[in-house]
C-alpha cells in the first residue's frame, strides 16, 4: 500500500501563530491542493495527522473543524484526488493524551485504520519537529518541508534520514519520480 501521512497547518494550508480558526482562514499553499491530487491519482492512500489544540483553548470548534476538512476536501476532489482519513488531536499540551504529536497515537490509529503493524517506510511530511518524531516511532519516512514553520524547524538538528524539501508540491514530484 502507497500511503502517506501528511501534517495539516504548514504543509497542505498556510499556518498561524494565531492558529487558524475558521474554513475561511483556511488557505491552502500554493500547489498542495494538486499535489494531493497527483498522489491520489497516482493509487496513493493520504491521511493527515493533525494537531488542533485551538479545540481544547476554545479558540474554534468542531463545527468549524469540519469545515475546514470539508474545504480541504471539497478542494482536492475538485482536482480529482481525495483525502483518504484525516485525524485530529483535539487536546492542549497540558491535557497528558497520547495524541498529540509528537505522540505517536495518531500515527498508530492511522496504521490501526488501514491494518498495517506500523508506517515502517511510509514518508511523514511535517513543518515542524514534532510531526518529525511522531512519525519515526512506527517507522515513518521523515519529510521536512520549508513552508509554515519548517525554516524554523531547520535551524535545529533534524531526525536522521530527514529529507527537505521547498513544500509539499516537491516531496510529491519527487515520491512520483521514485514511483517509477
Ligand atoms: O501543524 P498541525 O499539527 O497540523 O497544527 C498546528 C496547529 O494546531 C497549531 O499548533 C499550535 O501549536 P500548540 O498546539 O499551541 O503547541 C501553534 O503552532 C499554531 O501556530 C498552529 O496553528
Ligand atoms: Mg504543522
Ligand atoms: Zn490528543
Amino acid at each position: 500500500m502507497k500511503l502517506i501521512v501528511l501534517d495539516r497547518d504548514g504543509v497542505i494550508n498556510e499556518d498561524s501563530d494565531a492558529f487558524v480558526k475558521s474554513a475561511e482562514e483556511w488557505i491552502p499553499i500554493p500547489g498542495s491542493i494538486e499535489a494531493i491530487a497527483r498522489l491520489s491519482k497516482a493509487g496513493w492512500t493520504v491521511a493527515v495527522a493533525t494537531n488542533q489544540s485551538g479545540l481544547a483553548r476554545g479558540l474554534f470548534d468542531m463545527t468549524a473543524l469540519t469545515d475546514m476538512h470539508l474545504k480541504l476536501q471539497q478542494l482536492v476532489m475538485e482536482q480529482g484526488g481525495r483525502v483518504d482519513l484525516i485525524v485530529h488531536c483535539p487536546h492542549g499540551p497540558q491535557d497528558g493524551c497520547n495524541c498529540r504529536k509528537p505522540l505517536p497515537g495518531m500515527f498508530r490509529s492511522i496504521a490501526e485504520h488501514f491494518r498495517l503493524p506500523d508506517l515502517k517506510g511510509v514518508p511523514v511530511v511535517g513543518d515542524s519537529h514534532r510531526d518529525l518524531h511522531a512519525g519515526l516511532v512506527l517507522g515513518g519516512s521523515p519529510y521536512l518541508v520549508k513552508t509554515g514553520k519548517g525554516l524554523r524547524t531547520l535551524q535545529n538538528i533534524l531526525p536522521p534520514g530527514t529529507q527537505v524539501f521547498d513544500d509539499l508540491a516537491a516531496v510529491v514530484d519527487h515520491l512520483l519520480k521514485a514511483d517509477g
